[in-house]
């Protein structure tokens, strides 16, 4: 068998094995991408596009439900063209796929790109598509793929995934969703939208990932009202004739197909992680530094969802790039990660920023909460439901973090998130300019309720205004 040597090899070409590629060219180093599979990255083949698209085509027909307050003729015969609709979908999904394949791998060597599987002999040697290849350093970026528990594999082409629901040419007239995590939501939500009739089961009190008890509960409230949820109890599924029931203690549905969202497992197997020599935990990772992206002190480096620690695409990209930058100049060198931001793009969004419910200190903090009802933006936009809250420290006023479901979470949550990247405090956030009528000024109220609540306040007089 042949073998030849390069500086670094980088197995997955996802967003973070790409990421980590253009560290190895930037730093003029020579290397080998190698991915098995379909490539064109899970996020714009079955990941965050393809389910934003389906998103906002369901938004948009949902809309109609609205247009009869304000004296729209017509809406209540408005139909939706299902088959137009999920090409509209795959067209998008199309043009995502080409970009990132044309703007990365499609006019690379065979010798430079290798579509394969690989495995590794050794921590450093590598054996793909019929020859080994001796890397300095190696960047080990295979992602995730959907979990799929044994048992259930049995129900074949009713038991769908995120790798297939967006090769449906058309939609069945039910369908459970078992897992109302992100994908759950956002996904079982814009079915529900688009004339499926949808059952929603998570084993988990909250839906979400939510851990702030107001917003968990608003959010359990307003996605309710959509479509039935049955949460506290694992799901369990059973064929019935061409159908399948899905029970969860007292409750259970019988359903042309179901939805499996109950997460995501790392792509390791195969892999031979077992030849690098150290511990493997128990979805077989081996501790990794989640600064450095390093293994213990080899010269390999993990990124992206194969960690499974912040399965999210601008994290997946950050980890490419340290993993990258290090395997390239045989550094291990570290690098502050961002402030954590996650959002879920149902309707309203569900956005968490910066330290969890969970991870606060409770007699240290403050909370600030303004509910939307009230929010003369929202009311305007017929979307003033749910609450946004947001954590800062009681004495200094230093925000924290935060979580919401509220309209145009995606822009709060991002603003949020910059202002506790920049260390600020609430004090310093009411002296920012806000304009009228915004949805930001409900976060602009959240701020004044915590504001009241702790203990450092602005100098000069006004609290919204710096005296010259
Ligand atoms: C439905 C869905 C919606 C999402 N929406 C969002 C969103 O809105 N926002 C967001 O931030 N994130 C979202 N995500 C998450 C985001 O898509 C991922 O975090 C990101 O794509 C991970 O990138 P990656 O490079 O780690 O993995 P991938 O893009 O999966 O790349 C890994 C590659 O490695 C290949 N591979 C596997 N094993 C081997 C092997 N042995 N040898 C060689 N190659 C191998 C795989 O085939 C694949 O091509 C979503 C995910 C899903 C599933
Ligand atoms: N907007 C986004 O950023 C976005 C969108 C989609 C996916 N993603 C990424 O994809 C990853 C995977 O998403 P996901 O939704 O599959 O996982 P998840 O971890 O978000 O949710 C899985 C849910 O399934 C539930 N569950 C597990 N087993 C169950 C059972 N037997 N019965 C009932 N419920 C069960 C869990 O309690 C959990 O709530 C996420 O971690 C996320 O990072 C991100």
């Amino acid at each position: 068998m042949s073998e030849r040597t390069v500086d670094v090899a980088i197995i997955g070409s996802g967003t973070a094995g790409l990421n980590a590629m253009a560290q190895a060219r930037k730093a003029g180093k020579s290397f080998v991408l190698i991915n098995g599979g379909e490539p064109g990255t899970t996020c714009a083949r079955v990941g965050c596009m393809p389910s934003k698209a389906m998103i906002q085509v369901a938004e948009d027909y949902h809309r109609r439900t609205h247009l009869g307050k304000y004296g729209v003729d017509g809406h209540e015969a408005m139909t939706l063209d299902i088959p137009e609709a999920l090409e509209h979908v795959q067209d998008l999904r199309d043009i995502f796929v080409d970009r990132v394949l044309g703007s990365s791998t499609d006019d690379m060597p065979g010798d430079l790109f290798i579509q394969d599987y690989a495995r590794l002999l050794e921590p450093t040697l590598i054996e793909v598509a019929g020859q080994r290849i001796r890397a300095d350093a190696v960047v080990i970026a295979t992602g995730s793929r959907p979990l799929i528990p044994k048992p259930w594999r049995a129900f074949g082409n009713r038991l769908l995934t995120t790798d297939d629901v967006f090769e449906l040419e058309d939609l069945p007239e039910s369908m459970a969703v078992i897992g109302l995590g992100t994908i759950g939501l956002e996904l079982g939500q814009s079915l529900s939208r688009l004339g499926v009739r949808i059952t929603g089961f998570d084993q988990m009190d909250e839906i979400a990932g939510t851990q702030d008890p107001e917003v968990g509960q608003s959010a359990i409230d307003i996605i309710g009202k959509e479509f039935p949820i049955h949460l506290g109890q694992a799901a369990e599924i059973t064929q019935e004739g061409e159908k399948l029931r899905v029970s969860a203690g007292e409750h259970s549905v019988l359903v042309d197909k179901v939805l499996c969202s109950i997460g995501r497992v790392p792509n390791v197997e195969g892999l031979g992680l077992e030849t690098l020599g150290v511990p493997l935990g128990k979805q077989g990772i081996p501790a990794f530094d989640s600064s450095s992206m390093q293994v213990g002190d080899l010269p390999v480096f993990l990124a992206g969802d194969v960690t499974g620690e912040r399965p999210l695409l601008h994290e997946a990209g950050d980890e490419g790039k340290i993993a990258g930058y290090n395997a390239a100049r045989g550094e291990s060198a570290r690098f502050r990660r961002k402030t954590p931001l996650f959002i879920n793009f149902c309707d309203p969004n569900i956005c968490a920023v910066g330290q969890r419910w969970s991870e606060l200190d409770q007699d240290r903090i403050a909370v600030g909460q303004i509910k939307l009802a009230p929010v003369g933006r929202a009311l305007i936009m017929g979307k003033n439901k749910g609450v946004i809250r947001i954590y800062a420290d009681k004495v200094s006023g230093t925000l924290l973090g935060g979580e919401m479901i509220t309209p145009k979470g995606e822009n709060l949550a991002h603003l949020l998130c910059w202002c506790i990247e920049q260390g600020l405090t609430v004090g310093q956030l009411l002296r920012m300019p806000f304009y009228h009528p915004v949805i930001e000024e409900a976060l602009q109220a959240a701020l004044y309720d915590a504001y009241g609540k702790i203990e450092a306040k602005n100098e000069g007089g006004l609290t919204e205004l710096r005296r010259l």
